[in-house]
């Protein structure tokens, strides 16, 4: 088993969580591991074109991803943000969850028009959050480069949602 493999079997299923129905995937213990954290950090800084000027990292997962990618691999980071966490606001976007329903929210100051710029998730389920994210990033007169994250989950359709970008996944399930 590859230390890539390894570093995806850790990634926990939980039933019913955070509702009734719904099989979630839980990357605390691999973010708890510290050679599985950098072996996917590495993996997904691999699917990012070089020509990538900054990552759009979502809260909160992606975060996590997003902040090790960048520090290692040399990437300015945007957190996109729920709302009210943020002082200021350039632009949000609401959007359809798996549970639900939320709305994105893009820093003031942050992406420039003209710039690439690469998304980062741990999980692609129906594809609503990082549509949402591919939108900020568009408004914003910015190209979306790559939407990368680290486990697709294929029967809700995240990928046609997507349809025409660049999407990479570690591990589909
Ligand atoms: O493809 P989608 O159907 O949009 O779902 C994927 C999103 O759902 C999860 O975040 P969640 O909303 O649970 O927030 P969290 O990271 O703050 O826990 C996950 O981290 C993705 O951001
Ligand atoms: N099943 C799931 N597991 C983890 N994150 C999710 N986001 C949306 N659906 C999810």
């Amino acid at each position: 088993m590859s230390q890539l493999e390894h570093a995806l079997g850790l990634i926990a299923e939980v039933p019913d969580f955070p509702q009734p129905g719904v099989l979630f995937r839980d990357l605390s213990p691999l973010f708890a591991d510290a050679k599985a954290f950098r072996v996917v950090v590495d993996a997904l800084a691999e699917t990012i074109p070089a020509d990538t000027d900054v990552l759009a990292a979502v809260e909160a997962r992606g975060f996590l991803l997003g902040g090790g990618i960048a520090a290692a691999h040399d990437f300015g980071l945007v957190p996109v943000r729920k709302p009210g966490k943020l002082p200021t606001v350039a632009d949000e976007v609401s959007y359809d969850l798996e549970y639900g329903s939320a709305t994105l929210q893009l820093p003031a100051g942050t992406i420039r028009a003209g710039q690439r710029v690469a998304v980062i998730d741990d999980v692609l389920a129906t594809g609503g959050t990082a549509a949402a994210t591919c939108e900020l990033v568009e408004r914003a007169g910015a190209e979306v480069t790559v939407v990368s994250v680290v486990v697709d989950l294929a029967a809700l359709g995240g990928r046609e949602r997507l349809a025409g970008r660049s999407v990479r996944t570690l591990l589909s399930v």
